[in-house]
């Protein structure tokens, strides 16, 4: 297995990813040179595996996200991918982005593509960072337009990757100075797209982790989950450290979780990323494509 062996060159923990349950020694990601060795949390004695115990099983199941074609049991801690509770499983592969074009703005869901290829939709508060994560993950400056004034994807923007699917951004949501009816539009639109869009392999749902939970991102997070459409969390802007008293963002992250963790039966992916740094970006391009593999196998 290729792929997983890729893996197995990091020395992750597993216990690393594991916020909830455990009191671990925290060492703040700014102190990680390299990003692929960044971890939540550090427990140097950490090093078993879930084979030898059923109780591991269990916590695994709890919160890690085990994709198909993986059983708990089965799972080593090299699976997990670094930032990450994403365990990697056998759909993993050809993640790597070769060609992107962009392809249409649509203003209504039903202008979408109509070419049936899966797709990610990027959903996010205005601002998060969904157009700049799109540039690092296509390592492209200006695929999709960015700005520092919220608002600035207003459309729906369909970017075909390698010919074979596609990268949807989305215009932001809740920004402060819109009226309650272009809030309104946003809400009647966007939730058409996700109700009727049967290729949608999963939204990625942007959390600014430089900043505490946001209640509107927490109403989202729940009305997707409500209406069962798949969620992978990205956790944006992981490398703004904001001085004084502000919490560093695996703080934040920690909190978000406490706060869905009633929500969700099964713990949804997430992952730590920077537009900046580059930090998760790898990672996320294999997560996304062992959904996209397990998609188009199904
Ligand atoms: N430090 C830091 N800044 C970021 C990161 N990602 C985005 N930004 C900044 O955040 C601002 C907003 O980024 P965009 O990518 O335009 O945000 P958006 O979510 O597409 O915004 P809308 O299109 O208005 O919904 C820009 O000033 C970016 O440079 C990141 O990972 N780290
Ligand atoms: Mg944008």
């Amino acid at each position: 297995m290729q792929v997983i062996s890729k893996w197995r060159l990091f020395n992750f923990h597993l216990f690393s990813v594991v916020p909830q349950f455990t009191k671990l020694p925290q060492i703040p990601i700014s102190q990680y040179p390299n990003p692929k060795k960044t971890h939540l949390y550090i427990n140097a004695s950490a090093s078993r595996t879930f084979k030898s115990s059923s109780e591991a099983s269990i916590l695994a199941k709890k919160v890690l996200f085990i994709p198909p074609g993986v059983e708990p049991e089965d799972i080593t801690e090299d699976m997990i991918l670094p930032g990450s509770n994403i365990v990697v499983g056998p759909y993993a592969g050809d993640a790597k982005i070769k060609e992107v074009d962009f392809v249409k703005s649509s203003n209504k869901p039903k202008d979408c593509p109509k070419d049936e290829l899966p797709e990610f939709a990027m959903l996010g508060r205005s601002n998060v960072g969904k157009s700049s994560l799109i540039n690092s993950l296509v390592k492209k400056k200006e695929v999709a337009l960015t700005s520092k004034k919220p608002g600035k994807t207003q459309l729906i923007n369909h970017f075909l990757v390698n010919k074979s699917w596609y990268i949807v951004d989305l215009p932001g949501y809740g920004f402060a100075n819109a009226s309650e009816a272009a809030r309104m539009d946003w809400s009647s639109f966007t939730k058409g797209y996700f109700l009727n869009r049967d290729t949608l392999v999963s939204v990625l749902l942007l959390i600014d982790a430089s900043v505490p939970p946001q209640k509107i991102d927490l109403d989202c997070a729940n009305w997707l989950g409500r209406n069962k459409i798949p969620i992978t969390f990205v956790f944006t802007k992981c490398d703004k450290m904001k001085g004084g008293k502000a919490k560093r963002p695996d703080q934040n992250i920690r909190d978000f979780h406490e706060l869905i963790r009633e929500n969700y039966k099964h713990q949804p992916p997430w992952i730590m990323t920077s537009s900046v740094s580059g930090l998760g970006r790898d990672e996320l391009l294999l997560h996304m494509s062992q959904l996209r593999n397990y998609w188009n196998n199904e």
